[in-house]
């Protein structure tokens, strides 16, 4: 399994996919239909193991876009390695995915090595970058949220994707908002935000908040990325005192990342940031950590009690 840097342009990855004969699987198309027949549309049986070794089964009875972010990541890989192929370039499978869910992935593609396929990848998240600066406006006025036991059942679906979860705040600061693929966290940003109207309980704020949803175009090549560090630049430059972040770091690469965090506690001063994630680096610049399973609020504190509590995250911290 191999790194392709982009550091290099084009070539490199052509040069790759050229000897290697390889298919290059972007990994951005949307797909139509049921996840079940999307993964058994090739090798039923291949598909049912990708599934079960990408923990996605329990998705098969949903609809393509009815998926999380990275629940529609999983399903595209699944998808693309149900086709079998000698050689392959997946860009940025990473991607979305919660950390026990890259882990897995990671497990599954050096399987597949194993097994003779020739399989390389895309991470911008490795590549360096070139230093670009946010610049930072100051909010005057101060966040006030109330979000009042809310809960939230997407259209025709058996399951509430966010449950009786209440969360207030009066001052600026940054939550990071944590749980894995599927457990909540964009629901509750599209609720705190009004995008959607709770089915019980009420959201309250004194000024309407800047939303920033989880970027859904892919691909590793500069067009997306300039997109990407626009739409954050806007935010670091709006006045507004409530700022909800999903998934600002995906697709950034290290230096903008530095500097993302840079910026992103600079803001924090003054206005009060919701940032949902699965980037284990923001974790250590909250000052609140809440983390849903299932829809439900299972911890909301700071971040020190956060660290003393989670054995996962202390486990993950000290062998990183
Ligand atoms: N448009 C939709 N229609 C039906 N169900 C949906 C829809 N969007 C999300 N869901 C479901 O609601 C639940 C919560 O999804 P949500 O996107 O809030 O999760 P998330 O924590 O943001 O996931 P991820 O980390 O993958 O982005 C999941 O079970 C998901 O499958």
């Amino acid at each position: 399994m191999r790194w392709l840097s982009l550091t290099d342009g084009h070539e490199v990855l052509d040069d790759w996919v050229r000897t290697e004969q390889a298919k290059i699987v972007h990994l951005d198309t949307p797909l139509a239909g049921k996840v079940a027949s999307l993964i058994s549309e090739g090798d039923a049986l291949r598909g049912a193991e990708l599934a079960a070794l990408l923990q996605i089964d329990h998705l098969f009875h949903k609809r393509f876009d009815e998926c999380s972010s990275g629940e529609r990541q999983l399903v595209r890989i699944a998808y693309a390695l149900s086709k079998s192929t000698e050689a392959l370039v997946l860009i940025e499978p990473f991607r979305h995915l919660d950390r026990f869910r890259s882990e897995h992935l990671s497990m599954l593609l050096r399987r597949l090595t194993n097994l003779g396929v020739r399989i390389a990848y895309t991470d911008r998240a490795r590549e360096r970058g070139v230093a670009d600066r946010f610049l930072v406006a100051k909010t005057i006025t101060s966040p006030h949220l109330d979000v009042n036991d809310v809960s939230y059942r997407h259209p025709l679906q058996a399951s509430y994707a966010v449950e009786h979860v209440s969360y207030e705040t009066r001052g600026p600061g940054l939550t990071v908002c944590i749980g894995t693929n599927g457990s909540g966290k964009s629901t509750l940003l599209e609720l705190i935000a009004k995008s959607v109207r709770p089915l019980y309980g009420k959201v309250k704020w004194s000024e309407r908040p800047v939303y920033l949803p989880a970027d859904q175009e892919y691909g590793p090549f500069p067009h997306a990325t300039n997109r990407r560090f626009a739409q954050l630049q806007a935010v670091f430059a709006s006045e507004a005192s409530l700022l909800l972040l999903d998934e600002p770091t995906v697709g950034l690469t290290e230096l903008e990342r530095r500097d993302f965090e840079r910026a992103l506690s600079e803001k924090a001063e003054t206005a009060h940031i919701i940032c949902a994630t699965h980037d284990e680096q923001l974790i250590k610049t909250a000052d609140r950590i809440i983390c849903l399973s299932n829809g439900a609020l299972v911890f909301d504190g700071d971040r020190s009690e956060y660290m003393k509590r989670s054995a996962l995250w202390s486990h993950m911290s000290s062998s990183s």
